[in-house]
């Protein structure tokens, strides 16, 4: 594991994608003084308004992977801090804490995290999830189990529309493949349309966007991802102030980083940046409430959840490696 690179880059995870979560059993011995602080992103697209213009201070390093990676490192020690699966953080509600003021949440469609199908929800039979991904099965399952539905939930890794065509009727997906693959399939955009109104279903699939079937069951914000570290191991406060930052030069220039990733995506840039203005990056109020209601369904008998001083009242840490 090493550093953000000299272009900016980030090294890939090296664990392979946990299928299952795994609960701390334990507790990994706080850094010893003089070792870099470690954080591990979760670099999907949604991420880039936050983390493509972070500057690592100095003493903290830095991984990339997909969402179930992210979690173990953390949970096994690997990481320090990482912004994981909100669903793991509430599993583990007892030994993390959250940043208060960081999240990956959306009030309605998030476009990215789609059950691809081909009958309708209530005849579902076999339904493929990612291993990418713990938050959106949770949600699956708290969308389902509100439905009274209970189809067989199998893994299995490939493209939405391959997938469906060996013998699954639904298939979940996550992050930009996800977004690709939603676009792919009730694109394209014309000057007359926009995100919103186009269709759910074209040839043969129906798409389910699960933000917004949660949106529909509560009324409120889904979120999918927050920012934790283990409580006796909080982030060094230069590096949230960096992360704060950040975020405020990408949301100011929300424009270029969806033109940048537009082109990475392979999308048009119309797409990307309705995309990405959707996000919720603030742990605000309703993101709360959407974090707690969710954590009562999909996890009853919490631990209650916790979250680090707001800003400017950090704990006082004199240097990264301290
Ligand atoms: C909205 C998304 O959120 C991500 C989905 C996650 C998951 O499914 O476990 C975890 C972190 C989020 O950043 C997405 O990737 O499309």
């Amino acid at each position: 594991m090493s550093g953000q690179m000299a272009d900016g880059g980030w090294q890939m995870a090296q664990p392979e994608a946990e299928s299952s979560p795994s609960p701390i059993t334990h507790h990994p011995s706080p850094r010893s003084p003089g070792t870099p602080y470690r954080a591990g992103w979760i670099h999907f697209t949604n991420v880039a308004p936050i983390l493509d213009s972070l500057v690592l201070p100095p003493g903290v390093t830095a991984i990339t992977g997909v969402p179930t990676q992210m979690n173990a490192a953390l949970l096994s020690g690997q990481v320090d801090i990482a912004n994981i699966s909100a669903v793991e953080f509430i599993r583990n509600a007892d030994v993390l804490e959250a940043l208060p003021d960081f999240s990956v949440a959306v009030l309605g469609p998030v476009y990215s995290v789609n059950l691809f199908h081909t009958r309708p929800l209530e005849d579902l039979r076999r339904v493929a999830l990612t291993a990418q991904s713990a938050m959106s099965v949770a949600l699956l399952e708290v969308l389902l189990r509100e439905r009274g539905l209970s189809p067989v939930l199998e893994r299995a890794e490939g493209e939405a529309e391959t997938l469906l065509a060996q013998g699954f009727d639904g298939v979940l997906r996550i992050g930009d493949s996800a977004l690709r693959e939603w676009y792919g399939v009730v694109g394209p955009l014309t000057p007359e349309t926009t995100m919103t109104s186009l269709p759910h279903a074209a040839r043969g699939i129906t798409v389910t966007d699960l933000a917004e079937e949660w949106f529909r069951l509560t009324g409120h914000p889904f979120t999918f991802a927050v920012w934790a570290y283990r409580k006796d191991n909080p982030p060094p406060s230069e590096l949230v102030q960096a992360m704060r930052e950040a975020r405020r030069e990408g949301i100011g220039h929300l424009a270029a980083v969806a033109e940048r990733h537009a082109r990475k995506l392979g999308l048009p840039e119309r797409v990307v940046q309705h995309y990405l203005w959707n996000f919720r990056y603030h742990l605000e109020a309703p993101d709360r409430l959407g974090l707690h209601e969710f954590a009562a369904k999909a996890v009853p008998g919490h631990a209650p959840l916790t979250f680090g001083p707001r800003p400017g009242e950090e704990r006082t840490r004199s240097s990264a490696a301290d």
